[in-house]
Formats: structure tokens, C-alpha cells, sequence
């Protein structure tokens, strides 16, 4: 049975982007970008597709602004999806299957391509009312958001195309809220994706041999759980505290060894630790440098990723592009609540070249379901969403 969302263009364009596969590991692009070069095309904005690393390509739409020397506004969102257990989905998750009351389930119907569907009808209504705005406004796609870096964002902010951009503002993802407040992301934890590796003495399991992996390991693995028991104490015992305001270690590999009978030369322990927003990133790693030396000799930490200590957005009437975002919000009586986000998104890369950046994902209402089985977004909240984008991106593209 037809819904009244069955035939609208919005819905069915992000129906369309859900159904590319863009999903981890190996992903093919190449479908997804003609896909959005012909939404850019729709709208009659140029798009270019940058490769800033092999296999990580970053397609850039461009409204150019009636001030083009301003700094210009960045709408990021990025096009690939976490992977799914198909078996305990109740649809094909890549089938964008909606149901008679709009709810549409597929992998990246939260996070994030709703977003990225969001930016190019918000475009569209604006172009099509003959709207000029100040600002130059790029729309941004960007892949491999969801892996450890280097991935799109990370590379392409080190490229001088991105510099040509001359972006002065950005917004990305935010998450949904089952309340009626909208979440506003306005700093994140600083990560840190560790691995500890422990060098020792090697030979026969039936031994008491000295200075081996095993015991160096054990040391850290509890050092760090140790510090993370802290902080859990913590986030326990003080209800004004989110996740998002501990620092947050989690063990999560323990690779090495060759056989059960052999004493290893080499363990390795992984965590991914989020650093809260108030720690001293040299005095964490002085003490993490400290705890190897205890451990014994032969312990060295090997960082995949150690973001510098993040500036948070300035939510007060210092950062203009806030004014207009929360006066916009306002005019729409949206109850906002911003927050320190506990994850990390592709505007930690802004933020470390001193660009203000939001998060923002205007789903309220609705169950927070990323990374999980069913994820699904109402067609309603969708369509909501592009009206709030449209007076959003009105504001901050003609900020004076
Ligand atoms: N959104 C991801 C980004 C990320 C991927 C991989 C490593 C670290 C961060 C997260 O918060 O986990
Ligand atoms: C909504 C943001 C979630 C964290 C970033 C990600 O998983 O893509
Ligand atoms: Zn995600
Ligand atoms: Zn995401």
C-alpha cells in the first residue's frame, strides 16, 4: 500500500543513496559518486571529486556566494556505512524498505547519509525560490569516516584544494535524540588509538623463563583498566556527567603469539582511549611512558591515531556562526541541547585547523539506532529535517 512519502522526489533521492552498498570493508565508491554528481548536476552546481589518498575520494558540490572572498560554509557528511548483520535485519539493510507509516530501514539511515540527502534538497528548495546567499557553500561527501584514519577528511584537509575552499565554518554529523531536544555537538574527546607492544624473553611454555611479553602486558593491560575503573567511578557517581566528560579506555585487541607452548617474543594490547576534554595531553602521556618503564624493557607504544587536544566550538556571540545557527533554531522553536560527543566525527579535522564546527543531525524524536540492527528513520523526521537544513544553511551563509 502507497504511503504519501511513495512518490515524493526528497524521499525517494535518499531511498536511492541508501541503496549503494558504500558499506566496510573494501568499498567501491565509483557508483555512489556518479550517483551524487548527478544530484549536483540537478542542481546545476558544479562537483568535483578529489582523491586524496588512494581509494578515499572526497566529492565537493560548490554554490558559489554573491561575496565569494568571504570564508565559506562546509556541509559535511560521509558516504560510508558500518557493516551489517543482514541475518537480524527485518529488511534487506541496502533495500531502503519503508513501511506504511514512513519508516525507512537501511544501514546509514541515521548515520549518515539522511544528512548528506538533507544538504541537496535543502540546495535545492533554496535554488529553486531563486535564493542568492552571501557565502560560497560546498557540500562535501567524504569516504572512510567510519575506519581509523588516514581516511577521506583527514587527507583532504591537508591538501591545498581544501585550502582553496577557504572554509570558515562546517557542519557534520550529530546523532538522533528520542527526546523532543535536537543534539548540538560542539566538542569532541581527543582520540587515541594505542597499541602497547610488549617485547620479551622467548622459549618453551613449560618454563619459568624471566622478562617475558606476558608479564609486561599484564602490567599495562592493568594499568590502564585500572584508570579506566577510575573514570567509570566517576562518571558513576556524578549524574551531571556524560560519557563524553570521562576519559574512556577500552581494551580492544590483544594480538601475539605462535602456539600455546611457546613463550612469545612479542604481545601487543590495543585500546582505544578517548581523552576528556579537561586532560593534560602531555601529563597522560608522560604517564603512559612511565607505566612502560615499569613494565620492564621492550614496551613501546605505537599510536595508529593521537588527535592534539581539540578546541571546542565557542558557543557564546564570540563565534557568529553560532548566533545564526541558534537564532535560526530559535525562529523554529527547537529545543537544542549541546553537547561534548563521546565519539569522534570528521570534524575533529576542522577543528584542529582552528575551524568552527558543529554536529548536528536533525532527528529528534527518534531512537538512537547507528551502528545497529534496523537502523531506520522516519520519512516525516527525513522531510522535517531538510526545512530545518534550508533556514539553517539561509543563516549561516550570509553571516556578515
Ligand atoms: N566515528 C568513529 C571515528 C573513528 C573511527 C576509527 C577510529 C577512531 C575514530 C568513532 O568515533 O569511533
Ligand atoms: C553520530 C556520530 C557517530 C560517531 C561517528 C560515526 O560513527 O560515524
Ligand atoms: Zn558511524
Ligand atoms: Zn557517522
Amino acid at each position: 500500500m502507497a504511503t504519501k512519502w511513495e512518490n515524493d522526489p526528497a524521499v525517494n533521492n535518499f531511498r536511492d543513496y541508501l541503496r549503494f552498498p558504500t558499506v566496510h570493508p573494501n568499498i567501491n565508491y565509483d557508483a555512489c559518486l556518479e550517483f551524487l554528481k548527478r544530484q549536483a548536476a540537478s542542481l546545476g552546481l558544479p562537483a568535483r571529486v578529489y582523491e586524496p589518498a588512494p581509494r578515499k575520494p572526497v566529492l565537493v558540490m560548490s554554490w558559489a556566494g554573491t561575496e565569494p572572498t568571504l570564508p565559506s560554509i562546509l556541509l559535511n557528511s560521509h558516504m560510508d556505512v558500518v557493516p551489517v548483520f543482514e541475518k537480524s535485519w527485518r529488511h534487506p539493510p541496502f533495500a531502503a524498505h519503508m513501511d506504511p507509516d514512513g519508516t525507512i530501514y537501511a544501514r546509514g539511515a541515521q548515520d549518515m547519509k539522511c544528512v548528506g540527502a538533507q544538504y541537496v534538497d535543502a540546495l535545492r528548495k533554496l535554488r529553486a525560490r531563486g535564493v542568492t546567499l552571501k557565502r560560497t557553500v560546498h557540500v562535501s561527501f567524504v569516504s572512510d569516516e567510519e575506519i581509523d584514519v588516514p581516511n577521506g577528511m583527514s587527507e583532504f584537509v591537508k591538501t591545498q584544494e581544501f585550502r582553496n575552499l577557504n572554509v570558515g565554518f562546517s557542519l557534520d554529523e550529530g546523532m538522533a535524540s528520542p527526546t523532543d531536544e535536537y543534539l548540538v555537538f560542539y566538542g569532541e574527546r581527543s582520540v587515541w588509538e594505542l597499541n602497547i607492544v610488549c617485547t620479551g624473553t622467548s622459549g618453551h611454555g613449560s618454563l619459568m623463563l624471566s622478562n617475558t611479553a606476558g608479564e609486561k602486558v599484564r602490567y599495562m593491560i592493568d594499568k590502564l583498566m585500572d584508570l579506566r575503573a577510575q573514570e567509570k567511578k566517576k562518571l558513576d557517581e556524578d549524574p551531571r556527567l556524560t560519557v563524553g566528560d570521562v576519559t574512556t579506555v577500552n581494551l580492544t585487541k590483544l594480538t601475539g603469539g605462535i602456539q600455546t607452548n611457546v613463550v612469545p617474543e612479542n604481545l601487543t594490547a590495543s585500546f582505544d582511549i578517548r581523552l576528556a576534554l579537561s586532560v593534560d595531553h602531555q601529563e597522560f602521556e608522560n604517564m603512559l611512558r612511565q607505566w612502560t618503564i615499569e613494565a620492564g624493557e621492550g614496551v613501546t607504544l605505537v599510536f595508529e591515531e593521537k588527535d592534539p587536544h581539540l578546541e571546542s566550538t565557542k558557543l557564546d556571540s564570540s563565534n557568529p556562526y553560532w548566533t545564526a545557527f541558534k537564532t535560526a533554531t530559535d525562529r523554529l522553536n527547537m529545543n537544542l541541547k549541546t553537547v561534548v560527543f563521546p565519539a569522534a566525527t570528521d570534524s575533529r579535522f576542522l577543528r584542529q585547523l582552528g575551524v568552527p564546527a558543529l554536529g548536528f543531525s536533525p532527528m529528534n524524536h527518534t531512537e538512537v539506532q547507528l551502528h545497529q540492527h534496523n537502523e531506520s528513520l522516519s520519512a516525516e523526521t527525513f522531510l522535517r529535517g531538510i526545512d530545518i537544513y534550508v533556514d539553517v544553511i539561509t543563516a549561516l551563509a550570509n553571516v556578515a
